[in-house]
């Protein structure tokens, strides 16, 4: 029998009826208690006859329902995949997100996975909430989860590894697509009350990266390789009983690329950047709760550390209490008093700074990079910056050859010149920074080309050579002339030496011969 196509609908929908009828008769008569026993057997009785596992994963976990992490890291890693396979996708602008706009999987919609060979199914669902409130936020009740679906004889495969292959993919991707942040540390002062924090933030957006940085390429290798070595290294700091944390000191003259090189390696690293502002911070303990604020996989940057901290300070403060000493109980200067109180500003000492790098504290987090930089390493005290401390020390020097070719590629695309030669032979007479150098081959006009720009250096280059000389000339004519005067002084000193020895000489002698006089006189 040929069913016409108004038939079948219609005995569909007389089937839908029934079952519609029969379900609410179900709930509205079958006693509540029952049901639990209903749904138990109905379960036990399916799972004979279905012989898949499910998996789900809450959204909202733990006591106080934060956001699990292996649910963000898994909804990751699904919409990376599902955003081609699944057909109702949601769609959600982030906005501290390197890609920002993210498809995912919409609710009850389900995509295929699969891992060594095995077939999974994921789905994403949602509860409603069962007191139907009505309020303005009708969603905030919501729970959300997602199931994973798999045959049972692949349980040992699933839940040994295919669910930390999820999970590690998806903490890899969400890694790649955040958007570094810059901290900086806000004054104590503004500490505490509504919504205040220790650390204030923007998106770090610093373009410098290590090939765009010009030094040694040795030394960049070397400093990319322990790096490397250090993102990898969990499990041997955790075998040789080491805080995960490495400490770098960057030293060299003003721009050299200090700076640059903090931005590289928080890009490379993918790393937020806290820059510590040490003048802002009243005392040790307030340095302790900023640390203990940074999260891990961060830079913490203490930029010219020899400016803000005063690390000759105790000596000083010491000398001071000796002069109060000295004063006894005289009444103090009223000047000396305000100043005293201007000191108060930072109390934060040497080792107070230590503590921060390399107590009991700095290990809490993990996973940390410490970078000091300094232009005159020669002032620090060797406490702080000894091996376990700032373990690589970097030296950041003037522009050379191989750093030039560098800046050269990246400011005027060329990578090999007639002007070449000369420039690396005045280079080697000269002390320039790399800053300047890049100043110089930036065009600083649409009608100036690679030639005028290599041109305009070398002509500085000289300039500086020339300058060099003359100072070098004027400083040896200093030299000579100290060396001169010391001479003299010498000579001086040694023939007011000869004189006065003679002299004493002379008066000795006349003595003599007086004493003589006198003797003979009384013999006679
Ligand atoms: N090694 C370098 N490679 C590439 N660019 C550099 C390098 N050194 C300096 N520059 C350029 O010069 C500018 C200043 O450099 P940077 O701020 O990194 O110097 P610095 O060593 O931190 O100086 P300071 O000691 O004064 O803080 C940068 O914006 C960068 O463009
Ligand atoms: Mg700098």
């Amino acid at each position: 029998m040929v069913l016409g196509f108004g038939e079948v609908w219609s005995q569909i929908g007389s089937l839908m009826a029934t079952i519609m009828f029969v379900y609410a008769m179900y709930e509205q008569f079958f006693p509540y208690h029952l049901r639990s026993y209903v749904k138990k057997y109905i379960q036990k009785f399916t799972g004979h006859m279905y012989p898949y596992i499910q998996i789900t994963f809450p959204e909202l976990s733990g006591e106080r329902l934060k956001r699990s992490e292996a649910y963000g890291s898994i909804r990751t890693y699904l919409s990376a995949n599902s955003s081609q396979r699944a057909k109702r996708l949601k769609a959600e602008v982030l906005k501290d997100s390197q890609t920002p706009l993210v498809l995912s999987m919409d609710d009850n919609e389900e995509i295929t996975d699969e891992f060594q060979g095995v077939k999974v199914w994921w789905s994403a669902n949602a509860t409603l909430p069962k007191t139907q409130s009505i309020s303005w936020y009708p969603t905030s009740d919501e729970k959300r989860f997602l199931t994973l679906t798999f045959h049972r004889r692949h349980r040992d495969l699933i839940t040994a590894s295919y669910i930390q292959h999820v999970l590690k993919e998806g903490k890899k991707i969400e890694v790649q697509n955040r958007t570094l942040k810059l901290y900086t540390n806000n004054p104590s002062n503004d500490w505490y009350g509504y919504k205040r924090t220790k650390w204030s933030h923007v998106n770090f957006e610093h373009p410098s990266r290590f090939d765009t940085l010009a030094m040694d390429p040795k030394k960049k290798e070397a400093i990319v390789n322990d790096l490397d070595k250090f993102k990898n290294g969990k499990d041997y700091y955790a075998k040789v009983g080491k805080a995960w944390k490495r400490g770098y000191l960057l030293y060299g003259p003003p721009g050299t690329g200090k700076s640059s090189m903090i931005a590289a390696m928080a890009n490379y690293m993918n790393y937020d950047v806290y820059d510590l502002e040490l003048t802002a911070v009243k005392e040790n303990t307030e340095l302790r709760k900023l640390l203990i604020e940074t999260s891990s996989r961060s830079i913490i940057v203490i930029e010219d550390i020899d400016c803000s901290l005063d690390l000759t300070g105790q000596r000083k403060k010491k000398k001071e209490k000796e002069n109060d000493d000295e004063d006894g109980d005289k009444p103090k200067n009223p000047v000396k008093k305000a100043e005293e109180e201007e000191n108060k500003g930072s109390k934060v000492t040497l080792s107070g700074l230590l503590n921060f790098i390399d107590g009991i504290w700095s290990a809490c987090g993990g996973e940390r990079i410490i970078i000091f930089t300094t232009n005159y390493v020669e002032k620090l005290d060797p406490a702080l910056i000894r091996r376990g401390r700032m373990d690589k020390h970097i030296e950041m020097s003037y522009c050379c050859f191989e750093a030039f070719k560098v800046l050269v590629k990246n400011y005027l695309d060329v990578e090999s010149h007639t002007l070449f030669p000369t420039i690396e032979k005045l280079l080697g007479d000269t002390n320039m920074s790399p800053a300047d150098v890049a100043e110089n081959l930036m065009p600083k006009s649409i009608v100036e080309d690679a030639e005028s720009c290599l041109k305009s250096l070398v002509e500085s280059l000289e300039e500086a050579k020339k300058k060099a000389e003359e100072e070098a000339e004027k400083k040896a004519k200093e030299d000579e002339e100290a060396a001169r005067l010391k001479e003299e002084n010498e000579k001086k000193a040694k023939e007011d030496d000869e004189a006065a020895r003679l002299k004493e000489e002379v008066k000795t002698n006349i003595g003599k011969s007086e004493e003589g006089v006198k003797e003979n006189g009384t013999i006679h």
